[in-house]
């Protein structure tokens, strides 16, 4: 595509919002089959702004799309004993259909424990092991809301992903290492790549598909990027601008924009695909409940 004032090539923006809104449309239309709506339950630990506002999203988006939910918001200093039995009352409580829990957790309570006491059935995250195995195993049943999004949105916006060489950059529990096994499950070949990987442009400028995850501002820079790769910005990073204001920017350097084939913004970008594949999840979650009882 041309920017048409410099002559230069300006790569495809890939936005959210309408990959978003069609994964939510699906959504709304499959939970409205269901004989009553599927019931999230979110639990929440303090008052971290970010976690705030990310399951108020959560929660309000449910309920546009005819979902029921339910928020715990429970106290920073909640003890780890009483969260897992608020998990083992949500698992065995039959009008839940869905738990999450947000992350991150305060540092006194085991991420893992919490995660692994979810009812793998009702683990609309997605962590839980036995749905981590499942994704590994390539029989996908409830799989990480980032980088399902994430498949989801490539598909909408007809990227081609089998056969294509995919590189991420970032091993984290919640997007890197599911993105790896999905990729590999759409016949990508993949590579992943991290802080302790030499020469990361090296291995970043073999990407038909480049995914930077790691949380570092603008640690991908237009050198490291193949001309006419898709480039998948999954950074969400708060740093206060020139004017003084706190916005958020990528993990990807703006000027990719004149390497690289297509873009996601940040914001606006893979954001709103997690929150429309967590509601995408629990109607799953509802429907092979609701089947498993016939
Ligand atoms: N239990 C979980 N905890 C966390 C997850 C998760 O998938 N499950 N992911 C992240 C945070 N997250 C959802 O929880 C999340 C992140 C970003 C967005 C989003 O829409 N971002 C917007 C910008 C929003 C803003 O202004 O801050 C965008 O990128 O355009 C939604 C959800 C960690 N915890």
């Amino acid at each position: 595509m041309t920017d048409g004032s410099s002559g230069g090539t300006v790569a495809r923006p890939l936005p959210g919002p309408p990959a978003a809104a069609a994964l939510l449309a699906d959504a709304a239309a499959r939970a409205a089959r269901l004989a009553s709506p599927p019931h999230l339950s979110i639990v929440r630990l303090g008052e971290d702004p970010a976690s705030v506002s990310y399951v108020r999203g959560k929660d309000r988006k449910a309920r546009e799309v005819g979902l029921h939910s339910t928020v715990y918001a429970l106290p920073e200093d909640t003890s780890q004993a009483d969260l897992l039995a608020l998990v083992a009352r949500l698992n065995a409580d039959p009008d839940v259909n869905g738990i999450l829990v947000q992350l991150p957790l305060p540092a006194h309570v085991s991420e893992q424990a919490v995660l692994h006491a979810i009812d793998p059935r009702k683990d609309v995250d997605g962590f839980h092991p036995v749905n981590v195995g499942e994704l590994w195993a390539g029989r996908p049943v409830l799989a990480p809301c980032t980088p399902a999004g994430i498949m989801y949105m490539l598909g909408h916006y007809s990227i081609p992903v089998a056969g294509a060489r995919a590189v991420i950059v970032g091993r984290s529990h919640i997007v890197g290492r599911p993105l790896a096994a999905m990729l590999l499950n759409a016949h990508a070949t993949v590579t992943v790549a991290h802080s302790r990987t030499p020469d990361l442009g090296a291995v970043t400028r073999e990407a038909d598909l480049l995914f930077a995850a790691v949380g570092r501002v603008h640690l991908v820079t237009p050198d490291m990027v193949k001309p006419g790769a898709t480039v998948v910005d999954v950074g969400i990073n708060r740093v206060v601008g020139a004017d003084g204001k706190a916005h958020l920017t990528g993990d990807v350097h703006p000027d990719v924009a004149a390497v690289a084939g297509a873009l996601t913004p940040v914001p606006g970008g893979v954001g709103p695909l997690t929150i429309a594949q967590l509601l995408a999840n629990t109607v799953t979650a509802a429907e092979r409940q609701a089947a498993a009882r016939l």
